[in-house]
Parts: structure tokens; C-alpha cells; sequence
């Protein structure tokens, strides 16, 4: 035999109570179950609302009305014309009885608690006789039970205290004298032992749903809502959030002491005791399987079962020697709150036993400071305790699950998530039974806190990372594109999702809250951008205040470098193919190196050095392994290892300019890699990577230009100066020919020294063979002493480069 509930947004409309009727008809008819029911979804608030303006003599009838119309529409619409009538009448005289009462309370202005709990009654009264009514049509044998007469109290009205052996009794015997009925039973109310109406305080209604089915031991206890069961997390703020199958009645407590509002676990304990199952189920969705809650549960192959999180809470610190080694002191301190009522929330005591911090509800911030202040007052006179200290403004979040017991570096996976999030935890609290490890954090911090902990701690799912991108040119639409197309083989085998939150251009920019559709990105920017302002999209983007941030360079510009610093001090990784922040003073390159470590985030430019090709890591991983790098000889222009390569025949040195830039090779400004610039920055990471602290003024540039070119003050002007000097390419090509030789530029690092030189070489030299837009570097070291580590490989190129960003990107999403 089951105990059934329907909670009352389930009751609360015709849709509602079509499908509960359709769900006890699934049931197996054998056993009918037990129903308990709620008020109809917003009635017992209309009741309260209407018990208050009474008692001030404030008009009423509009939520009167609106009550009775709940019922009656529903009605109407759920029993056939000739039928309404005796529930009409019976539903009526209800409403008049509450009316008289009401109007009572109006004229002597008096609301006790026990009229107050008689006017709460209606709500129950009324939708259970409906509903048993609407059921007869289908289930002749339905009747509608006043539960109140068989659940017994004491008299403390609004949080009535059950009778437990003689409720139980009431209720079997009643079963017993009913069995062949199907039925409906008031959720949430009771009596005493004079028969007047009590209720049971929060959760009322699951209260009955439990106290019937531990009477019956039931096999199991249904409680229908309008969502999938408990969740891994509060939907509302993690979108992955997911339903949870199975949990024990530990974790379901734990879980719904501070998040999950699905049931109120303390009413629960009577199911507990007897160890009959629970399971959550959603009338608005059948097919959801429901959320199973029972002893011997599941530990499922997470390490949590789920995150749950309180928005507001105070905090109180209480610190001074008068604590030190009394015995009793924190006794003394939780009596008090509890007698005057106060709940307290979580409490941490420092291990000095000098200061003990707790939270409570804002509300009660300041009556528990007054209180304390008052007990404590000869030891704050005595300046044995300070004075207590309240802060606001905080939240909690708290890991839940009986697996963690047994599972070390848990709290060192939360604390990571949170600290790698920039994330400042203010309290810290362990339940001994280590199911739960709750953190106080400032409020404004919750929503990304939740979400980079449930990323962490579900890493089966997908961990989304959060892309602002600065550059929408060649590189920059690339990157989109790529990422586009990449979408579905990073959900499917990585279990990774970019999402582009923020782009900018030198002209406009946009934030987009749900994350840029990546097929129609051009136009959704176009639609709402504002002017550009790096100043201004760096602060949108920490306000979002988002987990796993990555902040994505794909300009040419100085301008952004300047907020690299502030951007990673902000716990946001930078992604960068511009080579300026890099290869700027050596005391920048190494602060934002610091910065990165010091803030756990990544600061990540392959691409600075060879586009996409692994360059970097390569330096990275031989030098992190102890290596030590002797010399390194590289072709690093892609730009003028094109122009070298397709420098024959008739074309024209300044055409074949032209046609690397049209194929994306150069820089916005080409004369940046003519003149050797972006070489020269190149060169200089890699020396800085390798160990030296160069400057810009220590590296050896030997123009391949003549001064003309290199003077011209506009690229235009560039080109014709290009053209101009044909003669003088002319002939270096023709001399390195009649040599039986080809023209490369290359950078040399050796002795902490680097000179960047145009050479003329034969088909014995390593750098012989090259075409296209071929970069290739050479690594001699300790351990690759007689045959050097190449990298070779196309090192220019808007595919070859996004993809370096791209891997960048999702590299800070591996950590
Ligand atoms: N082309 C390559 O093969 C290659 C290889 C490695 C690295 N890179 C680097 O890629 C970067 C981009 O090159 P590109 O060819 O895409 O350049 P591009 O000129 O096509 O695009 C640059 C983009 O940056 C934007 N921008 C400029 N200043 C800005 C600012 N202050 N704020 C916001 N946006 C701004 C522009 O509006 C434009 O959208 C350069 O730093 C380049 O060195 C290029
Ligand atoms: N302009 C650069 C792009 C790669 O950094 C080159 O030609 O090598
Ligand atoms: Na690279």
C-alpha cells in the first residue's frame, strides 16, 4: 500500500487535478493508495493574507472571492453540469463558515493562533472535498477524510506536536473500517485533544503523507510536485543542473536544509524511523522517473550527491579571552539563541577556542547581537569578549553527499574550484559526519561559486568554459568559425562547451548573457552593440561574474595588454596570439607570468611564436624538465619565408608582398614583418622563455629592406617603395641563384645573445628545405646535443593560428 500526496500546485488547477485522477487510475487497484492533499496552490497564503487585514479591520472579500473562483473554475470544468451541484452547495457552505469567522476576527480585532489555525484548515477542507468529488466520476468507492479528527496534537496551534501512539491508532483503525474505499485526506491539518483545529507547521502536508504511511507502513510514500525531484544543484542558478534517481535520508536532508525547497525533510523522520521509502515525482512531467529516497540508497559514481546553497545569511563573530578554555561558553551562547528562537545556521570555532563565528538569518542578525549583547554584558564590560561584530551581505554554499566520507581531497576539490574562481571563502564549516562541507561566501560571488563547484565536482558533464574575445578579423572570425564547427566533438568527446560571452572589435561590442550564437554572431553583435570601450567590456566581464573565464586577445593592438594584468589579478585565464604584451618590458612579461600563478589561472600564447605550431610548449616542457637550452636557430616569419619561397620567375618582390598578405600571412601591417618586428618578437619570447631576461634593444636586427622601405610612413607608400625597389630584390635573388643558393632570414639565440640576419644558404643547411609559409626552429640542448629537437611546419596562416587559440582555450578548460 502506498501513501500518495499531490502538493498544491499539482491541486492548483483543472490541468493539475486532470492528471493526479490519470495517475491513480495507472495505479494498481488491488490496494488503493492513500491520498493526502494540499491547498490549492496560492490559497493558504490568500488565507493568511485575509486572517491579517481581518484583524486590522482591513477589507477582505477581493482574496475571498479569488478563493472561492479557484474552486468553482475548477469545477466547472472537471464535473459534468448535473453533478456540480452538492459540491457547489457543500463548497459554499464552507466559504460561509469561513466568512463568519473572519468576520468575527474583524469585529473584536483579536487573532489568536488557534483562529488562526482554523482559518489556515480551509484551504485542505476545501480541495480534498472537491477533488474526492471529481474522483467519485472514475472511483465510485472515493470519500473525502477530515484527516484533522485522526491526527492527534498538543495545542501549540501553527506547530502542533503529534500524539504519535494514539494518532497511529486512530489511523488504523480507521483504514481498517475503510478498506474498500480510495481515500482523500487533508494534508497538513490535525486537532487537539479538545478537537480544535491545529496545524503542523511547514511541509504540513508531506508531515501527513509520512505520519499515514509510518501508521500503515506503507511501502512507499509518493510525493507528486511540479519539478523533477531533488537536483544536483538549484536550477535557477546551474543550468546543468540535473535530477538526482537515488539519495539516502541523510543526504536528502542535508541537501534541503539549505537549497532544495522539494520537500521539508524534518517532516519526513516518521518514513525514516520506518524506513519506508520516498520517491519525488512531478505531475507535470510523468515521465520523470522520480528522485528515490531511502535507506541503502545509491552512492552514486559521483563523489556528491549535490551543491546546495543559502542566498542571504549573516554572520556573527564573537572573539575575546573570556572564552578561552571555559567550559560551557558555547553552551551558554547556543542556549540563549535557541530559547529566544534564533536558528543558527552553521557555526565554525577557531581551534584557540579565541573567536567563534556563526551564521543566522539576516532577519535575525540583530536581535541575536542585542541578546548576546545583554547576556554577555559584565564580560564585554570586563573586556573579556569584544563586541560582537555582524557582516552581511554573504551566502553559503554547501557540498552534500554520504560518499565523501569515505573520498579524500574532497574539500581540496572545492576549495581549488573556488579559490581557481577567485572565489573568497570567509567561513568554513565541516559537519562531523563529513556528509557536508559548507562555505560562507560573499553574495555576489554565489551563482559563479555553485557553478564552478558543480563543474568540479560533475566532471561526467560538461564544463563550460566562458570566452571574451577582443578581435574579429582574420584570425578572431576563424576562431569562431572553428569553434562552431568544433561544438558537437567537444560536447561528445571531451565534455567541454565554449560558450562566446563577450566579443569586441575596435568598433563595437557586445555582451551577450546566453552566449553568442556562433552561426549569426556578426549580426547579433551588429544588433545591440555599444561603441567599444576596453575599459568598459573588462568591467561588464568580471561583473558577470561567470566561472571558468578566459579573456581572448586576437588583436593587433597595445591597448588590451594594459588590462592583462588587472584581467588575471580577476582569476580569468588570457589567451593571446598578440605578440606586444609578451614582448614589451621583461618586467611586464614576467608580471603577468606572476599574476597567473599567483591568481591559479592560465596566461596562455602559444600562437605568439609559429602560429599554431607547438613552439612554446615545447620550450615549456624541455625547460620544465630540467633541459638546458644551448642555442636556438629559427624561421619565424611566415611572411617572409612565403615571400622567399615564391620569389622566382618573373613576379615582383612587392606583388608576392601583396599575395601574402592577401592569404592572411602578414600582419595587419605588413611592414611588421618586413622590417623584422615581429621576428624580433618573436625571438625575444622564446629568449625570455628560455631563461634570459632580454629587452627589445639587446636582440641584433640585420634589415633584409632598403632604408627607403624601411622609412615609408604609410603601408601605401610601403608598397610603391616596394616597387620602387625592385631592382635591389632583383638582385638578391639572382645573386643567391648564381650561388646555387636560397635566401633566409633567420634568428639566432646563443650565449643568453640573439641576432636576427639574412643569409644566403646552400642545400647542406637544415633550413634548405622550406616552402610555403614554413616556420621551422631548432633546439640544441644538453639532452639534444648531437641532433637538434625541429619543429617544422606552416607558421602563418589565419586556420593554422585560430587553432593555436583554440587549443589555448581549451587547454584552460583541461585544468
Ligand atoms: N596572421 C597570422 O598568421 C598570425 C599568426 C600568429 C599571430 N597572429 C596575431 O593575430 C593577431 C590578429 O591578427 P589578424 O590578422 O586577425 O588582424 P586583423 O587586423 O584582421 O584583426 C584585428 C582585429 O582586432 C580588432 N581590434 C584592434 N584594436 C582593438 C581594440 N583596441 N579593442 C578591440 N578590438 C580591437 C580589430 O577591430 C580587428 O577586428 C595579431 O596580433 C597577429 O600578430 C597572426
Ligand atoms: N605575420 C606573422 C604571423 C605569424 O605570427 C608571420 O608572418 O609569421
Ligand atoms: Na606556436
Amino acid at each position: 500500500m502506498n501513501i500518495v500526496k499531490f502538493g498544491g500546485t499539482s491541486v492548483g488547477s483543472a490541468e493539475g487535478i486532470r492528471t493526479l485522477i490519470s495517475i491513480l487510475k495507472k495505479g494498481d487497484q488491488e490496494d488503493y493508495p492513500v491520498v493526502v492533499l494540499s491547498a490549492m496552490s496560492g490559497v493558504t497564503n490568500l488565507l493568511q493574507s485575509m486572517a491579517e487585514k481581518a484583524v486590522l479591520a482591513e477589507e477582505y472579500t477581493a482574496e475571498l472571492k479569488e478563493i472561492e473562483e479557484k474552486h468553482f473554475r475548477a469545477l466547472r470544468e472537471l464535473l459534468p453540469a448535473s453533478a456540480q451541484n452538492p459540491v457547489f452547495t457543500r463548497l459554499k457552505i464552507y466559504f460561509n463558515e469561513l466568512e463568519d469567522i473572519l468576520q468575527s476576527v474583524y469585529t473584536l480585532k483579536e487573532l489568536s493562533p488557534q483562529t488562526r489555525d482554523l482559518i489556515l484548515s480551509f484551504g485542505e477542507r476545501c480541495s480534498t472535498f472537491m477533488i474526492s468529488h471529481i474522483a467519485k466520476q472514475d472511483f465510485p468507492n472515493a470519500i473525502a477524510v477530515e484527516g484533522a479528527e485522526l491526527i492527534k496534537t498538543d495545542s501549540n496551534f501553527g506547530q502542533a506536536k503529534v500524539n504519535t501512539p494514539l494518532t497511529e491508532m486512530l489511523i488504523q483503525d480507521f483504514y481498517a473500517a475503510n478498506k474498500d474505499k480510495l481515500l482523500f485526506v487533508t494534508g497538513y491539518i490535525a486537532s487537539n485533544t479538545e478537537g480544535r483545529m491545529t496545524t503542523l507547521g511547514r511541509g504540513g502536508s508531506d508531515f501527513t503523507a509520512a505520519i499515514w504511511g509510518s501508521a500503515l507502513n506503507a511501502a512507499e510514500i509518493e510525493i507528486w510536485t511540479d519539478v523533477d525531484g531533488m537536483l544536483t544543484a538549484d536550477p535557477r542558478i546551474v543550468e546543468k543542473a540535473f535530477s538526482l534517481s537515488e539519495l539516502s535520508y541523510t543526504e536528502a536532508m542535508e541537501l534541503s536544509y539549505f537549497g532544495a525547497k522539494v520537500i521539508y525533510p524534518p517532516t519526513m523522520i516518521p518514513a525514516f524511523l520506518k524506513k519506508i521509502p520516498i520517491v519525488i515525482k512531478n505531475t507535470f512531467n510523468t515521465a520523470f522517473e522520480g528522485t528515490y529516497i531511502r535507506h541503502g540508497a545509491d552512492t552514486s559514481n559521483f563523489p556528491i550527491k549535490g551543491i546546495s546553497s543559502i542566498d542571504e545569511i549573516s554572520i556573527l563573530n564573537l572573539s575575546g579571552s573570556g572564552m578561552v578554555g571555559k567550559a560551557g561558553f558555547s553552551g551558554r551562547l547556543f542556549s540563549l539563541l535557541s530559547r529566544e528562537q534564533i536558528n543558527v545556521v552553521l557555526i565554525t570555532q577557531s581551534s584557540s577556542e579565541h573567536s567563534i563565528t556563526f551564521a543566522v538569518k539576516p532577519e535575525d542578525s540583530l536581535k541575536a547581537l542585542a541578546i548576546i549583547s545583554k547576556e554577555f554584558e559584565l564580560e564585554l564590560l570586563a573586556k573579556k569578549l569584544e563586541y560582537p561584530q555582524v557582516e552581511n551581505g554573504l551566502s553559503v554554499l554547501a557540498i552534500v553527499g554520504e560518499n565523501m566520507k569515505h573520498t579524500p581531497g574532497m574539500s581540496g576539490k572545492l576549495f581549488y574550484a573556488l579559490g581557481r574562481n577567485g572565489v573568497n571563502v570567509r567561513a568554513i564549516a565541516q559537519g562531523s559526519s563529513e556528509y557536508n562541507i559548507s562555505v560562507i561566501l560573499s553574495k555576489t560571488d554565489l551563482s559563479k561559486a555553485v557553478n564552478a563547484v558543480h563543474d568540479a565536482f560533475f566532471a561526467d558533464l560538461k564544463k563550460t568554459l566562458h570566452i571574451f574575445c577582443l578581435g574579429t578579423g582574420n584570425i578572431g572570425k576563424t576562431l569562431f568559425r572553428q569553434l562552431l564547427n568544433q561544438t558537437p566533438h567537444l560536447a561528445k568527446n571531451n565534455d567541454l562547451e565554449v560558450k562566446v560571452m563577450g566579443i569586441s572589435n575596435s568598433r563595437q561590442m557586445y555582451m551577450s548573457n546566453a552566449g553568442f550564437d556562433l552561426s549569426d554572431w556578426e549580426t547579433e553583435l551588429n544588433a545591440n552593440a555599444e561603441p567599444a570601450d576596453l575599459k568598459e567590456f573588462v568591467r561588464q566581464m568580471k561583473a558577470m561574474n561567470l566561472p571558468n573565464c578566459v579573456f581572448v586577445d586576437n588583436t593587433a593592438s597595445p591597448y588590451p595588454v594594459d588590462f592583462y594584468q588587472d584581467i588575471l589579478e580577476s582569476s580569468i585565464s588570457v589567451v593571446t596570439c598578440n605578440k606586444i604584451g609578451n614582448s614589451a618590458e621583461y618586467s611586464q612579461y614576467s608580471a603577468f607570468k606572476a599574476a597567473a600563478r599567483t591568481y591559479g589561472v592560465d596566461f596562455h600564447y602559444e600562437t605568439n611564436v609559429g602560429a599554431g605550431l607547438p613552439i612554446i610548449r615545447t620550450l615549456k616542457d624541455l625547460m620544465m624538465s630540467g633541459d638546458n637550452i644551448a642555442s636556438i636557430e629559427a624561421i619565424l616569419s611566415g611572411t617572409i619565408s612565403y615571400i622567399f619561397n615564391n620569389f622566382k620567375d618573373e613576379v615582383r618582390f612587392h606583388e608576392i608582398v601583396k599575395s601574402a598578405q592577401e592569404m592572411g600571412y602578414t600582419e595587419p601591417d605588413p611592414r611588421d614583418d618586413l622590417n623584422g618586428k615581429d621576428f624580433m618578437r618573436k625571438m625575444l619570447i622564446l629568449a625570455r622563455d628560455a631563461g634570459y631576461p632580454l629587452e627589445e634593444a639587446d636582440i641584433k636586427i640585420e634589415s633584409m629592406l632598403p632604408p627607403a622601405c624601411m622609412a615609408a610612413e604609410s603601408v601605401v607608400d610601403f608598397y610603391q617603395e616596394l616597387e620602387n625597389n625592385s631592382a635591389y630584390f632583383e638582385n638578391l635573388k639572382t645573386t643567391a641563384a648564381a650561388r646555387g643558393k636560397v635566401l633566409r632570414y633567420i634568428g639566432k639565440l646563443e650565449a643568453g645573445k640573439v641576432a636576427i640576419t639574412l643569409q644566403m644558404v646552400d642545400d647542406a643547411h637544415p633550413f634548405y628545405m622550406l616552402s610555403g609559409s614554413d616556420n621551422i626552429i631548432s633546439f640544441i640542448t644538453d639532452r639534444y646535443k648531437d641532433r637538434p629537437l625541429v619543429v617544422k611546419g606552416p607558421g602563418a596562416g589565419a586556420e593554422v593560428t585560430a587553432a593555436g587559440v583554440f587549443a589555448d582555450i581549451i587547454n584552460v578548460g583541461k585544468r
